[in-house]
C-alpha cells in the first residue's frame, strides 16, 4: 500500500492561506494552492517566496500554486482562505466535487449577512463544510510556532475525517459542532479589534484596553447566544482566545487599523493604502445591521461603525461610551 499523503488544496493565496499551505507542507505532503494574482502564483512556483502577503519566509518546495481553480479536483480537502467578501464569487467558480470544504475567512457577508458556512452552501451545494478558526497570526504559523485552533465540525465522523490532516506538532486543533460559533467568535474579534486599537492610537492606557476586551467579549456573547452559538465556544479559542490576541498586537492589521484611526487618520485614506485585508472594516455594517434586526446592543461595535465612516473623530467616540448610563456589568 502507498503512504503517498493526499495533496490538500488551499484556496487564497493571502498571508494565511500561504501560512496554512506552508503548515500543511510540514509534513510532506504535496500543497496545491490557488491565489488570484498571477504573479503570486509565479513567484511561489519560482522563487517558493510570497513577497506581497508573506513576508521573510521561504516556503516548502511541495507548495504548488495556481490561478486555475480546476486544477483542485483531486485534492481531497480544501482550505476556503480568501477575504469573507470575496468567498461567495471564488467557491461558485470551483468544479463541481465532494471535498470537505474547510472554511478559514473570518467575516460576515456585507451584502447579505450571511455568516460564510451560508455564503459557502449556496455558493457550492452538496460540499461537507467545517469552520477553522482561532488566534493565529499568519506568519507565526508560517514558522512553525505553536498553535491552536477551533475545528468546528458538521459531527465527530467529519472532524475524524478532517482533523488528522491538518494537525501537525505545532498545530492543534480542537472539536466542536457550534460552527455557528466558531464564525461568530472570529468575525466580531476584528471589529473589536479596532476599537482597542483606537485606544491604543488615542494613548488610553493598559486599564481601558482591558476594559474594551472584557465588554467587547460581553458584545460577542449577546450575539452569538442570540444566533444560536454556545457560550464555551464564545470563551474558547476563536472567540476570546482570539479577540485577547487580536487586541493586543500591531500585527492584527484590525487593531493597526483601529490605531491609525485613533492617530487622526480617516478610514477611506488608510484602507486605500493596504492591499492586505482588515476584515473588520467590512464586516461592522452588517454586524451592527443584524445586531439591531436582532435586538442585540452593541455600543462598541456602533462606535467602530461610526469611525469607520468618519461620522465622529475618535477622542469624541470614547467619550460618549464613557458616557453611557452606569449599569449592572
Ligand atoms: N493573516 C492572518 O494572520 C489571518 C489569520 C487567520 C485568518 N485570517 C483570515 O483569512 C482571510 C484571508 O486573509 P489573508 O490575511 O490571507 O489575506 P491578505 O490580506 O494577506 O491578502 C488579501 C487577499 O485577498 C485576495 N484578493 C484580492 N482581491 C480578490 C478577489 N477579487 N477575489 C479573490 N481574492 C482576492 C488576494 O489575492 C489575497 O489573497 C481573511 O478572512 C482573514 O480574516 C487571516
Ligand atoms: O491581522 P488580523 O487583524 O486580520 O488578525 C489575524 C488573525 O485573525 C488573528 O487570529
Amino acid at each position: 500500500m502507498s503512504d503517498t499523503k493526499p495533496t490538500v488544496g488551499v484556496i487564497g493565496g493571502g498571508a494565511w492561506g500561504t501560512a496554512l499551505a506552508q503548515m500543511l507542507a510540514s509534513d510532506g505532503r504535496e500543497v496545491l494552492l490557488w491565489a488570484f494574482e498571477p504573479a503570486v502564483v509565479e513567484e511561489i512556483n519560482a522563487q517558493h517566496r510570497n513577497s506581497a502577503y508573506l513576508t521573510g519566509i521561504d516556503l516548502n518546495p511541495a507548495i504548488r500554486a495556481s490561478t486555475d481553480l480546476a486544477d483542485l479536483a483531486g485534492c481531497a480537502l480544501l482550505l476556503v482562505v480568501t477575504p469573507a467578501q470575496h468567498m461567495r464569487h471564488v467557491l461558485a467558480a470551483l468544479p463541481p466535487g465532494t471535498a470537505d470544504l474547510v472554511l478559514c475567512c473570518k467575516g460576515i457577508e456585507e451584502a447579505s449577512g450571511d455568516l460564510m458556512v451560508d455564503a459557502a452552501r449556496a455558493a457550492a451545494p452538496g460540499r461537507p463544510l467545517s469552520v477553522l478558526s482561532g488566534p493565529t497570526f499568519a506568519h507565526e504559523v508560517a514558522r512553525g510556532q505553536p498553535t491552536a485552533v477551533t475545528l468546528a465540525c458538521e459531527d465527530h465522523a467529519q472532524w475524524e475525517r478532517i482533523a488528522p490532516q491538518i494537525a501537525r506538532p505545532a498545530f492543534r486543533p480542537y472539536f466542536t459542532t457550534d460552527i455557528t460559533g466558531a464564525e461568530i467568535g472570529g468575525a466580531v474579534k476584528n471589529v473589536l479589534a479596532i476599537a482597542c486599537g483606537v485606544v491604543e492610537g488615542l494613548g488610553l492606557g493598559q486599564n481601558a484596553r482591558a476594559a474594551l476586551i472584557a465588554r467587547g467579549f460581553a458584545e460577542m456573547t449577546r450575539f452569538g447566544l442570540a444566533c444560536g452559538a454556545q457560550a464555551e465556544t464564545l470563551s474558547g479559542l476563536s472567540g476570546l482566545g482570539d479577540l485577547v490576541l487580536t487586541c493586543s498586537s500591531v500585527s492584527s492589521r484590525n487593531f493597526s487599523l483601529g490605531k491609525a484611526l485613533g492617530e487622526g487618520r480617516n478610514a477611506a485614506e488608510i484602507l486605500a493604502d493596504r492591499a492586505t485585508v482588515a476584515e473588520g472594516a467590512f464586516t461592522a455594517p452588517v454586524l451592527q445591521r443584524v445586531a439591531r434586526d436582532r435586538g442585540v446592543a452593541m455600543p462598541i461595535v456602533d462606535t467602530v461603525c461610526a469611525l469607520l465612516t468618519g461620522d465622529v473623530a475618535a477622542g469624541a467616540a470614547v467619550a460618549a461610551l464613557l458616557a453611557r448610563p452606569l449599569t449592572a456589568e
